[in-house]
C-alpha cells in the first residue's frame, strides 16, 4: 500500500490551543506523524512518496474561495498587528449576530471563519495544509489509476473543516477535497467512512445534500463530545442527500464489540449506496489510551477495523484524521493498514 508524505507538515506546530478555560499544550503535535511514518515503513507496508502539488483548484471545489485567500493571508494579517505568537479567535458570529458578511479586522476574521480555538494559525500553517491536501489528492489519483489502496499521511487532519470554516484542529477538508477529486475523475458514487473518535462535522456539511457521496460516520456522542452541535443520529442528509449521511454516535467507553456492530452498520450501508470507490477518515483516537477520548478500542481492534473495511471490496484511500496517544499512534494505524492489506 503506498504512503503519501509530506516533510512540509513541520511547518505547522502550534503553541497551545484553548481547552478547558485554558491554553494548553497542542494534542496535535508533529511527532504524530514520525510515529506513523516509522510504523508503516518498519512494516514494509508499501513505498512512500511525497505528494504531487494540485495547486488552488482541487481546494476550491470544496472550500470557499474567501476561506482559502483568509487561510493564505491570516499569519500576515495577524503579525501586521506586532503579534509574535500563534493566532487564534476569540469571538465567533453565534446566534442573534451577523454571519453574512466577513469582518475586516483579523481578529473578526478568525471567529467568523473558525467553529472553536482549537485551530492555532501558525507562520507556516498554510503552507502544511496544502501540502496536507496534496497527500490526500496524491493518495486519490494513486487509487484511481489503479492501486487497490493508498495512504495518505496528512496532517494537519481536516474532517473538522467544513466549506468555510476551520476546528477542531482541522483547515482543509483532505478527505472531502479528495473524494470531490474522485468525483470529478469519473467516479459516480463515493462514500466516506469516518472512524475517527470525533464526528467529522466538516465532511458532512460539504456534502450533506448530495446523493453522489454517502457519509457514515462512528464517533462519541456529541450530547457529550466535541464537536458537541453535528453528528446526531437524526442527521440523515437533506434534499437530495436524505438517506445519504448515516451518523452512528456511541457513548463514553464503547469497546470492540459494540464499536464492531456499528462498524457492521456502517459498511452494509456503504454496500448499499453503491459506492465505486471509499475514502476512510482515519482517526485512531478511539484507542482506549487515547488521551482526549473515551472510547475503549485495544490495538488489535485495529487490525479488525482494517479487515472489515477490506471486506467492502472497494478501492479505498485512507487519509489520516486524529489520534493522539503518540506512543500508541503507529501500532494503531499500522494495524488499520496490516488488518487491510491482508484481508
Ligand atoms: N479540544 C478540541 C477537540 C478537537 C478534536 C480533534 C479531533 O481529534 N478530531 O477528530
Ligand atoms: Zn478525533
Amino acid at each position: 500500500m503506498l504512503t503519501i508524505h509530506s516533510d512540509a507538515h513541520r511547518l505547522h506546530h502550534g503553541a497551545g490551543e484553548f481547552y478547558r478555560g485554558r491554553i494548553v499544550p497542542c494534542f496535535e503535535m508533529p511527532a504524530r506523524v514520525e510515529q506513523v511514518l516509522a510504523s508503516v515503513t518498519a512494516r514494509g507496508l508499501g513505498a512512500v512518496v511525497a505528494p504531487k502539488a494540485h495547486g488552488r483548484a482541487p481546494l476550491e471545489r470544496v472550500h470557499a474561495g474567501d476561506y482559502l485567500d483568509f487561510l493564505a493571508s491570516a499569519w500576515d494579517e495577524w503579525t501586521a498587528l506586532g503579534e509574535t505568537g500563534d493566532a487564534l479567535p476569540y469571538a465567533w458570529p453565534a446566534r442573534d449576530l451577523r454571519a453574512d458578511r466577513a469582518p475586516d479586522h483579523i481578529d473578526g476574521k478568525l471567529g467568523f471563519y473558525s467553529i472553536d480555538a482549537a485551530v492555532p494559525i501558525t507562520a507556516g500553517t498554510w503552507q502544511a495544509v496544502q501540502a496536507s491536501a496534496d497527500c490526500a489528492l496524491t493518495g486519490a489519483a494513486a487509487v484511481l489509476g489503479g492501486e487497490r489502496a493508498a495512504f495518505a499521511l496528512c496532517r494537519p487532519p481536516g474532517h473538522h473543516a467544513g466549506p468555510r470554516a476551520m476546528g477542531g484542529f482541522c483547515y482543509l477538508n483532505n478527505a472531502a477535497i479528495a473524494v470531490q477529486a474522485m468525483r470529478d475523475a469519473g467516479v459516480a458514487r463515493v462514500a466516506v467512512l469516518d472512524v475517527d473518535y470525533h464526528h467529522g462535522n466538516g465532511t458532512q456539511a460539504i456534502f450533506y445534500d448530495r446523493a453522489d457521496v454517502f457519509f457514515a460516520s462512528i464517533h462519541g456522542d456529541p450530547a457529550v463530545e466535541y464537536p458537541f452541535f453535528a453528528g446526531f443520529a437524526d442527521e440523515t442528509g437533506s434534499g437530495a442527500g436524505v438517506g445519504c449521511n448515516l451518523n452512528l454516535p456511541l457513548p463514553w467507553g464503547t469497546g470492540a464489540d459494540a464499536y464492531g456492530a456499528a462498524l457492521d452498520t456502517a459498511c452494509a450501508a456503504i454496500a448499499a449506496h453503491g459506492a465505486q470507490a471509499l475514502v476512510v477518515s482515519l482517526g485512531v483516537d478511539t484507542f482506549a489510551g487515547d488521551p482526549i477520548s473515551h472510547f475503549r478500542l485495544d490495538s488489535p481492534d485495529f487490525t479488525r477495523i482494517g479487515a472489515r473495511v477490506a471486506a467492502l471490496g472497494l478501492p479505498t484511500l485512507f487519509v489520516m484524521e486524529g489520534g493522539y496517544a503518540v506512543g500508541d499512534i503507529g501500532t494503531n494505524v499500522g494495524n488499520v493498514l496490516e488488518g487491510f492489506a491482508r484481508g
